[in-house]
């Protein structure tokens, strides 16, 4: 599951820390569904254990496949505006709001994400970037 928060025409990105699978690497917060639960259910529950706060998704926005064969349901979600976020140090060593030409001028993006951006540039994929 991916979660895809945008505000003011940024995107929330985290940067993986070094103890997790693609150390350093840039992409939306995000993580692996658990049996017996929803999609929406377990995008919640990754926020909230990587950020410490609570969103709520609004809508897949794309479904993929990365190079390394994981599924990938992308969801944009909403967040609070006031929702201080608290990074899980363990997880995420970085986290920041970006353009989206910000976000593909970075060399330590995920490909999956490079994707999943321009085809938002190309308007394949639609994007509430003004929630
Ligand atoms: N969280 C997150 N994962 C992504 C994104 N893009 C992308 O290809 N992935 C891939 O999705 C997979 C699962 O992400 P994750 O690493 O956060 O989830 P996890 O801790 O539950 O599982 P893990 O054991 O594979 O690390 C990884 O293979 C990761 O590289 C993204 O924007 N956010």
């Amino acid at each position: 599951m991916v979660a895809v928060v945008a505000r003011r025409s940024r995107l929330l990105l985290i940067r993986r820390s070094d103890q997790v699978s693609a150390p350093g690497k840039f992409c939306f917060p995000g993580g692996a569904i658990e049996e017996g639960e929803t999609e929406e259910e377990a995008v919640v529950r990754e926020l909230r254990e990587e950020l410490g706060v609570r969103v709520q998704p609004v809508r897949r926005v794309w479904e993929s496949c990365t190079e390394w064969g994981v599924h990938l349901s992308w969801w944009q979600s909403r967040l609070a505006d006031d929702a201080p976020i608290v990074p899980n140090a363990a997880e995420v060593s970085h986290i920041g709001w970006y353009t989206i030409p910000e976000i593909l001028g970075l060399s330590d993006l995920l490909s999956s994400n490079r994707q999943f951006l321009q085809k938002v540039l190309a308007g394949d994929i639609q994007l509430d970037l003004e929630p």
